[in-house]
Order: structure tokens, then C-alpha cells, then sequence
């Protein structure tokens, strides 16, 4: 069953594909509980009565929440009691004292896109926490799952590179490091196309090698920092011969599939030429903007690269597997799956924003951060990163984005108005890319 929830104007278009319970025609007649405690096929038939009803309510939310949309009808409050319910309803009624007008509602045509965006994603999460037992299926699993499979070659020649580069990483001078790591970042910068948001019915496979087209793709870097980066961590590293420091880098993550292999190398990468010690990614408690990374597509992508019959890939699995357990350190945490700006961390989430500021470095991947960590505003092209970020300084950052939505700040003056001139799209097609850092080196 494919239900399709057909968004209007410049919001995303939403799958939502059967979640497998209540399958008809897998049980044939009826039979009693064998002995090995396997369930009866009235047990079976009682279970997919559920799922049944489970789906149908999912399902009518779900047209609900359609509706609502469609007819700008204002937003309502969340009712299933999840920890983070408390928060949203009083953002929609901190939204609606702004409003200042008593007769005007918070409504899906009326309101700020970075917040009308995230509730929709919260909402379907909603309906299907209120829908169980499948209050935790991921509707865009399937999306995810895709993703990875039509990237399989783009992804095989990243696990070969990665693991003939740490054969050969002792032996580099610092020049050659140095190489290796700007290469595997604008592998990283470009991965950030795949998402899945903007056309979730179309999965935008990386089906060419990836580090072939790098030098080509250098034009569409219109802010590069990475110089930056590669000073903090390399002065880390030769203090660290002298001090007895760590040096922890944080990915606050983006989108599963290829993306995310692009993640999982650059961080076994930083581990094994030294240039980091500890690795935290922050990934999404609950589906969000379709294809962003939970544990769950971690672990099935772990799973897909131990099971290929590619020495490479299993390698990686292999790895990977072992450092989640021992070394790298996963954490999700509500606050990312809120519709906030990052300026508000410290007093929503302070927390999150404790644990941030034992960073050395922290990596804002993918373009909806972007917006969180700028307010989503119609900036000047010209104003610096440092005041868009509006207080937000925890620890060094950058930003590691391909630019699907418009707002930019940091750019030289004119930069902006010149590559209008010449390609007007050039703000939403993930075209162009940034490095942008903050922070003091
Ligand atoms: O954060 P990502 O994965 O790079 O991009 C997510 C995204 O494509 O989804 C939304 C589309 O409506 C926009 O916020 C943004 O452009
Ligand atoms: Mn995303």
C-alpha cells in the first residue's frame, strides 16, 4: 500500500508505503500453538487484525494532517504524551503570542518555513506514535534503504580508498596528510546532495566515483574554510606529542545512505592519521526530513556492508562495527528534532549544549542545520557567519553544506549577486557547497 500525501507550494512531498503488519495471505487455515511456542495461526490472524487497524489509523492521521495543510488550517497542539510534547506546544504558543494579533492563528501558509516544515515532520511522527504497535516504524525506511543500494558503486570505491589510505598513513609526510584530508572533506561536502527531502520519491544515487569528480567540483565551493580545520587539528596533534590531550570532533549528522558512508570514513579517517582521538556523531531520535540518519540506518548500514561480498565494504562493516562499540560514541537527542534555531540551545537544551562545548570541533552537516544555526533568515550575502550565528558558539564549528534553500551569509561582497547573474537557481539545487567556519583557531 503506498499512500501519498501530496503537499502543496514548496514543501516536500511525503511516502508513506505499508508497514508490513496485517499482510494478507500469509497464514493458511488454522493450526494450534506447536510445541516450540511458536504462535497459531489465530494468533496470527489476531495479530494482523491489529496491524490492520494500526495501518487504518495511521492512515486516516495521516489524511488528516493532509487536509489540515491543504485548507491552512491553523496548528494543533501534539497529543501523544512523547517527552518532547510539553516543548513544542509551548513554541506554538510562544508563536502565537508573536503573532500579536488575537484573531490570527499559527497556520501551515502563515508561518515561518523552518518551523511549518519540522511540525509536519513531528505531526507524521505523531501519527504514528498514536498508531500501535507501530508507534515506532520508520515510514521512510524504504527511502533510506534505497538510497544506499543505487550508491552501491560510488560507495565500494570510498571503502577501497579508505582502506588502501590507512595502509599507507603512517608513511605520509604532512604534505600528503594534508592531501588526503581536503579530499575526503569535499567527498564528505559533495555526499550532502543525496538527501532525500526534496524529491522523496527520487532517490539521488552517487553513481559515479566520487573522487573523480572533485577537482571539477572545486568552482562550486563558495566559501572554504577548510584550511582552518586542517590548522586546528594538525596544531592539536603536535601539542598532543608534548601534552597528554585528546582531540574530539563532533558530527552532528545529516542523511543516511551514501551520505552517511561519507561520515563513517571521514571519521575513521581523522582516528587513523591522528588528527582526532575521539569521534561523537549526533544523529535523529525520530524519522525526520526523510532521509536523516537514526541508529537504526547506522546499524542496517553496518549490517549491508559486513554481509557484501566486497572485501573492501565488509572491511569497513567490520571496523565500523567494532569502533560504535569501543570508540566512537553515537548520541541522539531531542532538541535536534525540534523546530528551534541553535541560538536557543543553551536555555532548551542545556544539556546538549554542555556536552557540545567539550568539542575541539564540532561539524554541522547538511543544509536544514544550516538554517538552525542562522535562523533561517533572509540574511545579506555579506554578514559574517559569526553574527548570523547569533551567540551560538559552543566550540569551533563549521558548517558542511550543499545549498538547497535560500539563505547564505559569509560571502565576499558581490559574490552573491554575481552568480545570480549567472545561474538564478543557484541557492536550491545543491549545486554549490560550503565550508564555513566559526570559531578561534
Ligand atoms: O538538511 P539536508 O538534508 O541537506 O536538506 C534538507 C532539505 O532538502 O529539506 C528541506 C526541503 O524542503 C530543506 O530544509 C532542505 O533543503
Ligand atoms: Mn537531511
Amino acid at each position: 500500500m503506498t499512500y501519498f500525501l501530496v503537499i502543496p507550494s514548496s514543501l516536500p512531498s511525503v511516502y508513506i508505503t505499508s508497514c508490513g503488519y496485517g499482510r494478507r495471505g500469509r497464514s493458511r487455515g488454522r493450526s494450534s500453538r506447536s510445541c516450540d511456542g511458536r504462535a497459531s495461526s489465530s494468533d496470527d490472524t489476531q495479530r494482523r487484525r491489529v496491524g490492520t487497524e494500526a495501518e487504518k489509523k495511521a492512515i486516516s492521521l495521516l489524511s488528516k494532517l493532509r487536509n489540515e495543510l491543504q485548507t491552512d488550517k491553523p496548528f494543533l497542539p501534539l497529543t501523544d504524551n512523547c517527552l518532547d510534547a510539553d516543548i513544542w506546544n509551548k513554541y506554538l504558543e510562544y508563536h502565537h503570542t508573536l503573532l500579536n494579533e488575537n484573531n490570527k492563528k499559527i497556520s501551515w501558509f502563515q508561518s515561518p518555513w523552518l518551523y511549518v516544515e519540522c511540525y509536519m515532520y513531528r505531526r507524521i511522527h505523531e501519527a504514528l506514535v498514536l498508531s500501535s504497535p507501530i508507534s515506532y516504524f520508520d515510514v521512510f525506511k524504504e527511502s533510506k534503504e534505497r538510497n544506499f543500494f543505487e550508491s552501491q558503486e560510488a560507495i565500494k570505491t570510498l571503502c577501497s580508498y579508505l582502506q588502501d589510505l590507512k595502509k599507507r598513513i603512517e608513511n605520509l609526510d604532512e604534505k600528503q596528510l594534508k592531501d588526503e584530508f581536503l579530499k575526503l572533506f569535499q567527498i564528505v561536502l559533495w555526499g550532502n546532495k543525496c538527501d532525500l527531502a526534496l524529491s522523496p520519491n527520487q532517490s539521488i544515487p552517487q553513481t559515479s566515483s566520487p573522487l573523480a569528480v572533485l577537482e571539477d567540483l572545486k568552482p562550486y565551493i563558495l566559501v572554504n574554510n577548510l584550511d582552518y580545520l586542517w590548522s586546528l587539528l594538525i596544531s592539536r596533534k603536535k601539542m598532543r606529542q608534548e601534552t597528554f590531550s585528546i582531540t574530539r570532533v563532533d558530527f552532528i549528522m545529516d542523511n543516511a545512505g551514501f551520505e552517511l558512508v561519507t561520515d563513517l570514513v571521514m571519521a575513521d579517517f581523522l582516528l587513523a592519521s591522528k588528527l582526532a582521538t575521539e569521534i561523537h556523531f549526533h544523529g535523529k531520535s525520530i524519522p525526520w526530513f526523510v532521509s536523516d540518519t537514526n541508529k537504526n540506518d547506522i546499524y542496517w548500514l553496518i549490517e549491508q556492508l559486513k554481509a557484501a561480498n566486497t572485501k573492501c565494504m565488509s572491511e569497513c562493516g567490520i571496523n565500523w562495527e567494532y569502533y560504535l562499540k569501543h570508540s566512537w560514541i553515537y548520541q541522539d537527542h531531542m532538541f535536534w528534532t525540534l523546530p528551534h534555531e541553535y541560538c536557543t540551545m543553551s536555555q532548551v537544551a542545556t544539556d546538549l549544549y554542555a556536552e557540545l562545548e567539550k568539542s575541539n570541533l564540532i561539524l554541522f552537516k547538511g543544509d536544514l542545520n544550516y538554517r538552525k544555526l542562522v535562523g533561517d533568515r533572509k540574511w545579506d550575502f555579506t554578514v559574517p557567519f559569526h553574527q548570523a550565528l547569533n551567540g551560538f558558539h559552543p566550540a569551533p564549528l563549521c558548517s558542511i553544506r550543499t545549498l538547497k534553500t535560500e539563505v547564505q551569509v559569509g560571502l565576499a561582497p558581490g559574490q552573491g549577486e554575481e552568480i545570480t547573474d549567472t545561474d538564478p537557481q543557484w541557492m536550491t539545487t545543491g549545486k554549490y557547497g560550503i565550508f564555513q567556519f566559526d570559531g578561534a583557531l
